[in-house]
């Protein structure tokens, strides 16, 4: 593999060598399609593994541990902190980010977050990350990620194996667009019914609704959201298992709201940014979501009503 890309954080060029190469294994993997069938085992969070959920989180430590600024790497397929050694840097990993969407072909991914000081699970959290972003694995192999503020698209070349990496500018483009599972809708807080009614609201069949679109899959999602516009929820329900929503705080929430506010978006939990909420265990969940400024906020005023 060739990459090009240089960091502005010095010593983080190895690290992005070892995640951008663990990432052409596993695209390399995916496409013999030999992976895409359930695991015996399942993660420490306790779903269900499909065989290439394995070989992701293999290929990013086996890649990783090789890197002297590593030092300690958090996967949401393992648990606690693996030491690799007493270098300035931690990675949380989603090794294989959709992996169930990734059995009826639809893109799948890997979700990367880099760390400075951090010694303990609630160093994982938005005041520490430097890097954050996402592989995206469909018709081509490509990344998206913020390092520190500024904002790249990288896209592999399968003939000569060099990656194209180049600045994504111009910040969030603006789109009346939501990403969001509705089966859950009968189960949300009432605030949040009300404020998706008034999104799909057509006043009578006189006025657009937020169109709708929903991948399964976070990092397809936030590659529209980047591309496009709009806002990504994966919010809490009233359903058994759903109380804190379905995705995981420091492999996929917080690097996801990190390269989103690089471009000048934001996030909420409902009450305040993903980039400060506490963290208290790794595996933890959220609610999230993830998008226009005015879209977050207005998600907050509508819970924030609610409550007076
Ligand atoms: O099955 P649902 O509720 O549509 O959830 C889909 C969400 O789960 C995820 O697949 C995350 O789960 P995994 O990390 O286990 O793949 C996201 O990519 C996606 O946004
Ligand atoms: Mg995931």
């Amino acid at each position: 593999m060739t990459l090009s890309f240089k960091s502005k954080t010095a010593n983080l060029d190895g690290i992005y060598a070892a995640l951008f190469s663990a990432s052409e294994v596993i695209y390399a993997e995916l496409k013999k399609g030999a992976g895409l069938k359930f695991a015996t085992s399942s993660n420490e969070s306790g779903d269900d593994q499909i065989e290439l959920d394995v070989i992701a989180d293999e290929a990013f430590f086996h890649a990783l541990k090789k890197d002297e600024n590593v030092r300690y790497v958090v996967s949401e397929e393992r648990p606690g902190l693996n030491k690799i050694s007493d270098g300035a840097y931690s990675v949380a990993l989603d090794p294989l980010d959709g992996s169930k969407s990734a059995l009826v072909g639809i893109p799948s991914g890997a979700i990367f977050g880099i760390f400075e000081n951090a010694e303990v699970a609630k160093d994982f959290s938005g005041k520490n990350i430097i890097s954050g972003g996402f592989f995206v694995f469909g018709m081509n192999l490509e990344a998206y990620f913020a390092d520190g503020a500024d904002v790249y698209k990288g896209i592999f070349n399968q003939d000569t194996a060099e990656w194209l990496v180049m600045p994504i500018e111009g910040g969030l483009p603006s789109a009346d667009v939501l990403a969001i599972n509705g089966a859950n809708q009968t189960v949300w807080d009432s605030w949040l019914q009300a404020h998706y009614a008034s999104l799909l609201d057509t006043h009578g069949g006189t006025v657009k609704p937020h169109n709708m679109r929903w991948y399964a899959s976070m990092v397809s999602d936030i590659k529209r959201l980047v591309l496009q516009g709009g806002i990504f929820a994966y919010p809490s329900a009233n359903r058994k298992g759903y109380e804190q929503g379905h995705l995981r705080l420091v492999y996929e929430a917080i690097p996801m709201s990190f390269i989103i506010k690089a471009m000048g978006g934001a996030s909420t939990n409902g009450d305040r940014s993903i980039l400060e909420a506490t963290v208290t265990t790794l595996h933890e969940k959220t609610p999230v979501f993830i998008g226009e400024v005015d879209k977050i906020a207005a998600v907050e005023a509508a819970k924030k009503a609610s409550t007076h």
